[in-house]
């Protein structure tokens, strides 16, 4: 699958990902109401809206794209139904052939990961018969526990050839109070992405490693470090627009060859609309302005590193 994202970075020059993070509150009002009137305001009502506006800002910007990262605790928040329209989305992105990224960040003791594993990015044995749960291409993983814990994800990515970006900065504001304490004098994040990289060598795909990394965009210095610590891993670097992140301070994070990391934003895509850039397009064509925060996107990030490469 790592062959496949670099492909469609390659094909669509996008080293981007949109974050399929649907609040409701983002979703307009013509699209909740329709929605309400066939199911009510209930939790499959809701699920409704939200998985309709996702069809909708998919079906505007696929072709321009090569990833979506749905972060699953937008959806957990309305239940199973919620999980339907997870699911939903991440069969209708694949369809749409993008490669699908479930932020799911799991991560426990080995027997428990490897359910987690099963579930999302393997198949689960049922008597005689196999069935794939949600079946996404790329998870992200917690590896706080340690490597018993994630283990069992690298294990189910090489037998379905997926893949996994894990933990190793992120982007949030406190994400130093751990991530940078020192440990005989190496911050906590450098440790982490050395036993990424290690991971990441002894899983390679045709040029870089299906074991790769998330590193926040909040946090350049440290995406600058951990590039050099993880040549081989790709970086999926979320904190982009909305968290503050923009094109220029992302160049470090890649490789020389243009390659090696892919960007997030979520809310600064899909809620285009509500901002005062996108106004004109309106609620009605929020999927237009969507398309056009992509391209500004897209644009802001080539541009920094057509400049610095
Ligand atoms: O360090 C991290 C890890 C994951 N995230 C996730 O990315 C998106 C960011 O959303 P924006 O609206 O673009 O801020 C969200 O799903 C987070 O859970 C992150 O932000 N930082």
């Amino acid at each position: 699958m790592i062959n496949k994202l670099i492909n469609k970075i390659q094909k669509t020059k996008a080293p981007i990902v949109v974050g399929l993070d649907p609040m409701l509150s983002y979703v307009p009002e013509h699209i909740q109401k329709k929605a309400f009137d066939e199911f009510g305001e209930t939790l499959e009502g809701a699920a409704e809206a939200i998985w309709q506006f996702n069809k909708e800002i998919v079906d505007k910007t696929y072709d321009l794209i090569p990833a979506v990262k749905p972060q699953i605790a937008m959806y957990e928040q309305f239940g199973i139904e919620g999980l339907k329209a997870y699911k939903k989305t991440v069969d209708y992105c694949k369809s749409k052939d993008l490669v699908v990224i479930g932020d799911i960040k799991r991560g426990d003791i080995g027997s428990t990961s490897a359910a987690y594993a099963t579930g999302h990015l393997g198949k689960v044995q049922v008597g005689s018969k196999t069935y794939a749960g949600f079946d996404e291409d790329f998870a992200t993983v917690n590896p706080y526990l340690g490597s018993d814990g994630v283990k069992p994800f690298i294990d189910v990515c090489k037998q379905e050839k997926k893949g996994l970006f894990i933990l190793v900065k992120t982007s949030n504001p406190s994400s130093g109070e751990f991530q940078d304490q020192l440990i005989n004098g190496k911050p906590l994040y450098e440790m982490v992405g050395e036993k990424v990289a290690q991971w990441g060598e002894d899983h390679m795909g045709d040029s870089y490693s299906y074991i790769g990394a998330v590193v926040g965009a909040t946090y350049p210095e440290q995406g600058e470090i951990l590039r050099k610590v993880m040549p081989k891993s790709f970086i999926l670097v979320p904190g982009y627009g909305a968290q503050g992140g923009k094109g220029k301070d992302l160049v470090h994070f890649f490789n020389e060859d243009g390659l090696g990391a892919i960007v997030n934003s979520s809310r600064g895509i899909i809620a285009a609309y509500k901002q005062e850039a996108y106004a004109k397009f309106g609620a009605e064509n929020f999927g237009d302005a969507s398309r056009a925060a992509v391209e500004a996107m897209i644009a802001d990030i080539q541009g920094a590193l057509d400049a610095a490469l």
